[in-house]
């Protein structure tokens, strides 16, 4: 069986990667498409849950999976930690299934190097107020929060130019369908058909 394909996705905070690959999770089944789930250090928001949005640990614990290698790529991003497990995503991409991660251009840059055949996607505001309102929307930030975040998302965006592709998330449906393009067209690859329809293949070449 052809392997999963990794899919990064990173955004400024705000620009709406979270509900992106949330509505496109709920279109593709999970035998076929799944999300990780990153381990932090950051607290727990209102309405998260462990296990779910993310594995809540703390310092110590972190830098003790640092130490074992737990990472196949960790940042410190705000001041917290984040990382994503290797076992479990091996794990998964070696059963076939595409893997979404939701990580930061600095987490980006070290699977890039680690796994070439991995796919990257920068998705962009459609304007600065734009991603203001956004963050703001969302009401679980205080405005030095919100002035920090749009100070880092400026340095989030200075990177986009490292990825593969760039979806404008600005009409909320046509940013999906982008998404979901970009996924059937790297699951039409040679690499991956060849693998899936081996039997066909070996029926039309026979004499
Ligand atoms: N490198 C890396 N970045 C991560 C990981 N998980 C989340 N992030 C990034 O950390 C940043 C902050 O995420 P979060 O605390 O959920 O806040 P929000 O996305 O701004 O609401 C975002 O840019 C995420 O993409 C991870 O496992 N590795
Ligand atoms: N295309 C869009 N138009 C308007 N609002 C959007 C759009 N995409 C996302 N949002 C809203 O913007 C806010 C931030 O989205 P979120 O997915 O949490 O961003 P991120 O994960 O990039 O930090 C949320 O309230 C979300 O509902």
């Amino acid at each position: 069986m052809a392997q999963g394909t990794l899919f990064i996705v990173s955004a400024p905070s705000g620009a709406g990667k979270s509900s992106l690959i949330q509505a496109l999770l709920k279109t593709q089944p999970l035998y076929d498409t799944q999300v990780s789930i990153s381990h932090t250090t950051r607290n727990v928001r209102p309405g998260e849950n462990h296990g779910e949005h993310y594995f809540f640990v703390s310092k110590n614990e972190f830098e003790a999976m640092i130490a074992e290698d737990a990472f196949l790529e960790h940042a410190e991003v705000f001041g917290n930690y984040y990382g994503t497990s290797r076992k479990a995503i091996e794990q998964i991409l070696s059963t076939g299934v595409d893997v979404f991660l939701d990580i930061d251009w600095q987490g980006a840059k070290q699977i890039r190097e680690k796994m070439p055949q991995s796919r990257s996607i920068f998705v962009l505001p459609p304007s600065k107020d734009e991603l203001d309102r956004r963050l703001r929307g969302r009401g679980q930030d205080s405005e030095e929060v919100i002035a920090r975040r749009m100070a880092q998302a400026v340095a989030e965006m200075s990177h986009y130019a490292e990825y593969d592709y760039l979806i404008v998330n600005d009409d909320f449906d046509l940013a999906l369908s982008d998404l979901k393009t970009i996924i059937r067209a790297e699951r039409l690859r040679m690499g991956r058909q060849k693998a899936r329809h081996d039997a066909l293949i070996s029926k039309l070449m026979a004499d």
